[in-house]
């Protein structure tokens, strides 16, 4: 048994496939290289979760731009739910001054998240600053934030894979799915 079947087996039914990813990420890249031609562009991945989206953007982004990472927690260990409680684990190291800042997250949950850092961002001088975000949650959303650029939207369901956790793992999964019920029971 090797662990990429052990993953699979936990998982009780695809949302995203890779190919469907696949696809909605070729089209971001070349619809966010058509809107920032000319623009001082920034991507901003937050860690851990974008992590993989940012790494398939980024090479779908066909104009010059800077990459940078911010830590962020909300959701520790086991939890399915939002603490609330958003923590700033580790900060840019980009002067954002001038800079047209595109936020890249793996998933727009509650927006909780999200209303705490854009405040955080944009008073530092930003051009702009725009959210791209591979899934949304929209039927959870209790913060007023929707994204500039969406890949997919999901229903309420804990989802995992494409950087997306439980636990810390999972997200090396390249394709979007539910966990089995009694994964969350261990
Ligand atoms: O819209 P919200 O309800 O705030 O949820 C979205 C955030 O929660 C997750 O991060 P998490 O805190 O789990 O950290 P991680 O990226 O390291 O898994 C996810 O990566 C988003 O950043
Ligand atoms: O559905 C989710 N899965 C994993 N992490 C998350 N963070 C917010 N929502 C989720
Ligand atoms: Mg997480």
């Amino acid at each position: 048994m090797n662990s990429m079947q052990s993953m699979d087996r936990d998982i009780d039914h695809i949302l995203v496939s890779e190919e469907q990813l696949q696809d909605k990420v070729a089209a971001l890249g070349e619809q966010i290289s058509r809107d920032y031609q000319g623009r001082d562009l920034l991507l901003v991945s937050i860690l851990k979760g974008s992590v993989v989206f940012m790494a398939d953007l980024m090479r779908a982004i066909k104009i010059p731009c800077g990459i940078d990472f911010m830590v962020v927690s909300s959701y520790g260990g086991a939890n399915t739910e939002s603490t609330g409680l958003v923590k700033i684990v580790k900060d840019l190291d980009a002067d954002l001054t001038g800079k047209d800042v595109l936020i890249v997250e793996d998933i727009l949950d509650t927006g909780i998240t999200l209303s705490h850092l854009l405040p955080v961002l944009r008073m530092r001088n930003p051009n702009s600053v725009r959210l791209c975000t591979i899934l949304s949650k929209p039927s959870r959303r209790k913060a007023d934030i929707e994204p500039d650029y969406l890949g997919f939207e999901v229903p309420d369901e804990f989802v995992v894979g494409y950087g997306l956790d439980f636990d810390e793992k999972y997200r090396n999964l390249p394709y979007v799915g539910v966990l089995k019920p009694e994964i969350y029971s261990k």
